[in-house]
């Protein structure tokens, strides 16, 4: 898969603040990528910087393998914070309005508002909207000129229960057309539930990246103590059905690969001569294994 979006060490401080520390991550075409963190944890500030709006203390980063230019810019379209719309024009007319601004052609408009469900409202003025069919003609702006990319920050924000539904739907029928997306989001289940990929932020650190199904699974945890400790991590890492491996302050957590339970690392141990002084399950919520990630040391 092409890479979208890399980033090399990209750094942001504001005064003695370092909102940002060295982040490098790659983004591929095709997926919904979330950047996941608490408030505070440099999200806005990663996507300010992508985005040309902010300058980097330190570090770079390339949009489509080039440096960002006019041509790139052209391809990306973001929506940062609720934009603008004139309250008593309708749907349409605000689209044509925006299409104005950004250069486009007004043939565009019908299929931006088919594809986020506002066609049959499209005269229909704005302040008569719910919040939801405000963010969605948002989107339906970002998405006139057809970039291959739209960056999102905390799309849902603000929004009612119907509201929030309706706008994950929709990123994941954008994101089902081919496009590429880059949300930032505080909210795990929203990331959970819409992003392919996730990367982990807290106070401006990476602590994790990868696919959502690795990093947020909430799969069952093994837990284990062994008089020789070390001796056990050594063997557990070379488990094949083993999928990570973590040392705890007096014990050892790993997750198995599907189909393996706590009985297979019982008989392995047994094998090469360990006998286990415990061995539990541990069952995790999402939360829990979230709130594990951002509270680890880097
Ligand atoms: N212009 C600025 N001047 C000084 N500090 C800033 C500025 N913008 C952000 N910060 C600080 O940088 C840190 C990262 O902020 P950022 O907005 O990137 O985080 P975030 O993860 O997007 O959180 P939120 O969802 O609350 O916006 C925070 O401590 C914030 O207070």
């Amino acid at each position: 898969m092409a890479n979208v979006l890399a980033t090399n060490g990209l750094s942001k401080k504001y005064g003695a603040l370092q909102a940002l520390d060295k982040l490098s991550i790659n983004i591929e075409q095709g997926s919904i990528y979330g950047l996941l963190g608490p408030n505070g944890s440099g999200k806005t500030t990663t996507l300010g910087l992508v985005l040309d709006v902010l300058h980097p203390t330190s570090g770079s980063f390339t949009w489509f393998g080039e440096a960002t230019g006019k041509e790139t810019k052209r391809r990306i379209g973001a929506l940062l914070e609720t934009p603008n719309f004139y309250p008593y024009l309708t749907a349409k007319r605000n689209l044509q309005v925006v299409a104005d601004i950004k250069g486009t052609n007004h043939r565009e408009i019908p299929r931006v508002l088919h594809l986020v469900g506002l066609e049959s409202r499209q005269h229909t003025t704005f302040k008569g909207f719910s919040l939801g069919m405000k963010q969605r003609l948002a989107l339906a702006a970002t998405l006139l000129g057809n970039p291959e990319v739209l960056v999102l920050d905390e799309p849902t924000n603000g929004l009612d229960p119907e509201g929030i539904a309706e706008v994950r739907e929709l990123i994941l029928r954008i994101g089902g057309e081919g496009k590429t997306i880059i949300l930032a989001s505080h909210l795990l289940d929203e990331v959970e539930k819409v992003c392919t990929h996730v990367a982990v932020l807290r106070s401006g650190h990476l602590k994790a990246e990868g696919p959502v199904s690795a990093i947020l699974s909430a799969k069952d945890q093994v837990v284990i103590t062994a008089p020789d400790q070390q001796r056990a991590l050594t063997v557990l890492q070379q488990l094949p059905f083993v999928e990570s491996v973590r040392s705890e302050k007096s014990a050892i957590a790993l997750t198995l690969h599907d189909g393996y339970n706590s009985t297979d690392v019982n008989r392995a141990m047994f094998e090469e001569g360990i006998t286990l002084s415990q061995l539990l399950v541990r069952r995790k919520s999402l939360e829990a294994q979230f709130l594990e990630i951002i509270k680890t040391e880097s």
